[in-house]
Parts: structure tokens; sequence; C-alpha cells
């Protein structure tokens, strides 16, 4: 449904040794990737490696130099339709919950953001009272939540609320960009519980960048790693331990812990 064709983007750089030179630096190379209906991909990479650039081009923010991006057929940078199709059929949730909710909004007005898209898109008049009422039960708030403004709220609540104003808009793919990295690990794991019971429900697709090797292996049926802009291993996440790329064991080697005479006489 959503495919990268060797997507290749750089960014204009200054250059120290001229007063008017500058460069391009290049941050991703010949990234290539497919996401299928109803699974999670999961990005994991280093900070620098390149994951939010990736997200940028993922959600129609950034074109790339060269090579494609395509969400059913249809080329997403090549034509206006294929940018509104993109619109359409994906929602983002972002790390900084506290920025990407207005802080004058109250829960219910951050809501009818995604249900305008809605409706506009649909051109069927909602119920607002009902619809906000309702996305507020499926990521676990209670209705009394809709009139309190965001810093009335705890990191992760206001997290819930991000995610129901993303699904408010009946997408069906939702990127993830560090969406649960300022949670702490208790809320995490509530957060990625919730993840996984509304792909379920609504049977969306995810995309999940991350850091987090433990979160992938949580919540994703395949996962890409990403070192300084190349892509150097992409399986299914059921097959990770038979990875022999050296940036993947190195992450690997971080979370495993191996049995070994040493930590046996611990
Ligand atoms: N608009 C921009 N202009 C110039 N360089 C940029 C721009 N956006 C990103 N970069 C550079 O691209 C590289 C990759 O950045 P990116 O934010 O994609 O990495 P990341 O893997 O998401 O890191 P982090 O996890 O720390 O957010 C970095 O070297 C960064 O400085």
């Amino acid at each position: 449904m959503l495919q990268l064709d060797k997507v290749c983007v750089s960014f204009r750089s200054e250059r120290q040794d001229k007063i008017f030179g500058h460069t391009r630096q290049q941050v991703l190379f010949d990234v290539s990737l497919k996401v299928k209906k109803g699974t999670c991909l999961g990005i994991l990479g280093e900070s620098g490696s390149g994951k939010s650039t990736m997200g940028r081009v993922i959600c129609g923010l950034l074109k790339p130099d060269t090579g494609e991006v395509m969400i059913d057929g249809t080329s997403v940078y090549a034509s206006r339709k294929g940018r509104k199709e993109l619109q359409n059929k994906l929602s983002v949730v972002f790390q900084d919950y506290t920025t990407s909710a207005n802080p004058r909004f109250r829960v219910s007005d951050v809501i009818k953001e995604g249900l305008f898209v809605r409706q506009r898109r649909e051109k069927e008049k909602l119920q607002y009272e009902k619809e906000i009422k309702k996305l507020l039960e499926l990521v676990g708030l209670s209705e009394d939540f809709a009139d309190r403004f965001p810093h009335e709220l705890s990191g992760g609540q206001l997290q819930r609320v991000c995610i129901a104003r993303a699904v408010s808009c009946n997408p069906q793919i939702v990127l993830f960009d560090e969406a649960i990295s300022s949670l702490d690990a208790h809320t995490q794991v509530q957060i990625m519980d919730l993840l996984l019971e509304l792909k379920e429900k609504l049977q969306l697709t995810y995309i999940f960048i991350t850091h987090d090797l433990t979160s992938i292996t949580y919540l994703c049926d395949d996962v890409l790693f990403l070192y300084q802009g190349h892509v150097t291993e992409y399986l299914p996440v059921d097959k990770i331990s038979q990875t022999k790329d050296q940036y993947a064991r190195k992450l690997l080697e971080s979370i495993i812990v191996f049995d070994t005479e040493e930590a046996k006489t611990v």
C-alpha cells in the first residue's frame, strides 16, 4: 500500500572554507521499503541516522531529490492528486505531544481538528460531541477530559488525546515519530497496548519510528535498520535474532542478556 523506492535526500549546508560556497549533505541513500496493509513497520536508528527525515518524506512534507513514494499505486510527489491521496489516508503522531496540541485549545478542540478534516473529506455533517465522546472512550479516557486544557493532563493522557486526533479522520495508515519516547517506561507499555488494540479495532497500518529496539519487538511485524542514512537490514521482527548486520547485532546485544559463565557467577 505504501512504498518507497530508492529515495535519496540531501540538505544544503554552508561551506566553512568559502564565504559564499555551499555543499549538499546527503542524509538518505537509496532507501526502499514496502508497508503491507494491516502490518506495523518499525524504523530503527540512532540519533542522526535520518529517521525523522524519512518520516517527513513518508508523510508528504519533504520531496526527495530522487526516488519515488507511492501510495496505493499513486506517486505522492508527482502531482497534487498524489499528495491529496496521502493526506486522506495517512495521519501522524509526533513525539512532542506538548507542542503538537495547541495549549489554548481544550481537548475537545484538539480532537475536532481531525474531525474537521473528516467532515470536509467525507462531506458528511458530524455530531462533534458524540464523536469526541466516542474517540475519548476509544483511547481510554472518560468524557470529562473533553473540557480540560493540555496542561491539565499527564504526558500519557495528552498523547492519548493526540492519538484520538490522529484516528479521528479515519486514516488507513498512522505514522508515529518517536511517539512514546518521552514517556516513562510504564506509560510506554500502556500506550503500546492501546496502539495494538486500535490497530485491530480500526484495521490500521502503522509506521513506527523509534530508537528503541524493545518497542519494535513489542509492536512491529517488520523492522528496518537505518544507519547513517543507509538501510542496513530490513527483515521480519521474528527473524531479528538471525541478522548478520553488524549495527543490528550491536543493538540486539545491548538488550539481550547472554547466558555466559561470567553472568552465572554473579
Ligand atoms: N532541514 C534540515 N536542514 C539541514 N540538515 C538537516 C535538516 N533536517 C535534518 N538534517 C540533518 O539530517 C541528519 C538526519 O537528521 P534526522 O532528524 O532525520 O535524524 P534522526 O535519526 O531522526 O535523529 P533524532 O533521533 O536525533 O531525531 C542530521 O545530520 C541533521 O542535521
